[in-house]
């Protein structure tokens, strides 16, 4: 399996198979909104598109991130998520990374959005489809944010079957600089928390795939049926 890792601006062709990294916070944020209950996630191109949708689907449940703002329901935080019942909701997501990136390759075959809480999984699933190219979107920092980057190499490790120690990649995304802002409390919408539950490797067994349905980019859990072959 050959492996490219780009950041979002990077990104020029369709790939076959996309992996759209976000550790902080957005795709540890989405896989706590499928826990809770949620039953898909839709993944906005704007913050006027998710309220746009709001006003279509009163009962949608809207989702940014930075500071809370009308019309938004919840932000993008684990740990200020983590306690509200989603059960059945549609959650309409916005943030500044993680959903641009996987909006960025919507038309590819398949697109999973993954964090640390879904890399085994995510990995079990490319081992299923044993696809020859995997792409990974680096989302923040240019494709240089070192959580995203750490997570996103951890992944093609065991997506290869390797035996890998996940504990140096778990030290680069507790020392990275989002990290470090969380921590800060430097970013609106967080909680001294998030950090923690971002670097909680493989918290659930789910994979998560976003396909286009009806022009809208949504994110469901998929579970891999292969086993850990390490
Ligand atoms: O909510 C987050 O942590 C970030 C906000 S920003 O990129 O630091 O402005 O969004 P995300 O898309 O989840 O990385
Ligand atoms: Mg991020």
């Amino acid at each position: 399996m050959r492996t490219r890792f780009l950041g979002i601006a990077e990104v020029t062709d369709v790939p076959d198979v996309a992996v759209v990294v976000d550790v902080m916070r957005a795709y540890t944020v989405a896989a706590w909104a499928f826990t809770r209950g949620a039953e898909r996630v839709v993944l906005a191109e704007s913050l006027e598109d998710a309220l746009a949708q709001k006003t279509r689907h009163p009962d949608w449940v809207t989702l940014k991130d930075g500071s809370p703002a009308p019309g938004f329901d919840l932000v993008n935080s684990p740990a200020l998520l983590r306690n509200t019942d989603l059960s059945g909701r549609t959650v309409v997501q916005k943030t500044t990374a993680g959903t641009v990136g996987a909006l960025a390759v919507k038309d590819a075959p398949l697109v999973l959005c993954a964090s640390f809480v879904v890399a085994e999984a995510t990995a079990g699933l490319l081992r299923e489809r044993a696809p020859r190219e995997v792409t990974f979107v680096v989302t923040g920092g240019s494709g240089r944010a070192e959580e995203d980057l750490a997570c996103a190499e951890y992944i093609a490790g065991r997506a290869g079957g390797d035996a890998v120690n996940a504990d140096p990649y778990l030290r680069r995304a507790a020392a990275s600089r989002s990290a470090a802002e969380l921590t800060q409390g430097v970013r609106e919408g967080s909680s001294p928390e998030d950090v923690a539950l971002c670097l909680e490797l493989d918290r659930f067994p789910f994979a998560m795939a976003a396909t286009v349905e009806s022009s809208l980019m949504v994110l469901r859990q998929v579970t891999p049926t292969d086993s850990p072959s390490a």
